[in-house]
């Protein structure tokens, strides 16, 4: 990877909520509209309430089946300059997406024990076409951020539903994999006695299993592990969300640690989309880096979505084989993303 990428990939956004502060109440501006679709969940309530503290925002739309004007309400009372509007039910989703610049999707069920993030495609993939065909209606210019599982396929989806909408432009449709570098991160720290805030760790391919692809030769501080250590505590990444399935015991997954990713790659977004130099996260988007028509990578991120790919960078021979293993897996889901966005009405 690019040295540059390797020097700014923990941007600085929500763990530095002050520095944010800072630098949109030093330029002014504070004038963003994000939407969370999904609001009233899991991971949305934290993930607003962590939005809710970020300064860039002006308003702040909440948009759920169900739940909303609660969340909305509560909200609402805290003293930070975002506004709160709660918006319920489909005939509202307008409303909620009307001149938002970011979008952040969180909507649809979460995983139990036992079952694969490809299980819940079922249920999750129409719930993201139908959120896709609003974005492409109401809001088609704004950074889309896709939480829902599986996001191997969600991203597919909503790209495919927006060519089918008219709307050709799919560089600012991400899927957010920002947690699987956070875990990295915290993970690598603690493993090699780090300061966790000076971490950096790329992770790319997608965000399932052996998908998941920690670059863990361009760790910024460099560190390296005897192989075995190696493979475990990647196959530990790889394998995280399922710990924290398991240890919820049926009670859903990872929220709160995605609530914090999510808020970091919003952020990041209106970082981008004020100007701001050197705004880089690996995020799973379309993409001719390998075979799989979809990768995640480092990315430097403008204004108007995805300015530079970084790629792979020099991969070790281990991971060189990680990722060969990842694209046949990748291209499975993608197409059935793909297949599935086709026939959708
Ligand atoms: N990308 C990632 O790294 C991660 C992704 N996830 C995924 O995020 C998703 C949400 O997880 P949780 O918040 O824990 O689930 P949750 O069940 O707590 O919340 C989901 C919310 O979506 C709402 N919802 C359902 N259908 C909707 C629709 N058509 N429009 C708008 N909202 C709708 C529900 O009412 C609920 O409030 C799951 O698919 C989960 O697998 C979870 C963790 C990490
Ligand atoms: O594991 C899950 O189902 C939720 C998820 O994507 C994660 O925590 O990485």
């Amino acid at each position: 990877m690019a040295s540059v990428a390797k020097q700014f990939l923990r941007p600085s956004t929500v763990n530095n909520l002050t520095k944010l502060v800072r630098n949109f109440s030093v330029t002014g501006q504070n004038n963003y509209k994000v939407a969370v679709l999904g609001a009233s969940g899991g991971i949305g309530q934290p993930m607003s309430l962590l939005l809710k503290q970020t300064p860039a925002i002006k308003q702040l739309a909440l948009y759920d089946i169900a739940h909303t004007p609660g969340v909305a309400a509560d909200l609402s009372h805290i003293d930070t300059a975002a506004q709160v509007s709660g918006h319920i039910g489909a005939e509202q989703l307008g409303d909620c997406l009307t001149g938002s610049d970011v979008v952040v999707i969180p909507a649809g069920v979460p995983r139990k024990p036992g079952m694969t993030r490809d299980d819940l495609f079922n249920t999750n993939a129409s719930i993201v076409a139908d959120l896709s065909k609003a974005c492409a209606k109401y809001c088609p210019t704004a950074f889309i951020c896709i939480i829902s599982n599986p996001v191997n396929s969600t991203v597919p989806i909503c790209c495919e539903i927006y060519k089918k909408s008219g709307v050709s432009d799919t560089s600012k449709i991400f899927g957010v994999t920002t947690l699987d570098v956070v875990r990295s991160n915290a993970f690598i720290a603690e493993a090699k006695g780090f300061d966790v805030s000076k971490v950096n760790v790329p992770v790319i391919g997608g965000h399932a299993g052996i998908t998941i692809i920690p670059v863990i030769s361009q760790c910024s501080p460099s560190c390296s592990f005897e192989q075995p250590a190696l493979e475990a505590i990647t196959e530990r990444i790889q394998d995280a969300g399922t710990e924290v399935v398991k240890a919820k015991a049926g009670a859903g997954s990872a929220t709160l640690s995605m609530a914090y990713a999510g808020a970091r790659f919003a952020a990041s977004a209106l970082d981008a989309l004020s100007g701001k130099d050197n705004v880089v996260e690996c995020a799973f988007i379309q993409s001719s880096i390998t075979a799989a028509t979809y990768f995640s990578t480092p990315l430097l991120l403008g204004p108007n979505g995805v300015k530079k790919n970084f790629g792979l960078g020099n991969l070790s021979d281990y991971e060189k084989k990680l990722v060969d293993a990842c694209v046949p897996e990748l291209q499975k889901s993608i197409k059935k993303g793909e297949e599935f966005a086709a026939n959708f009405h």
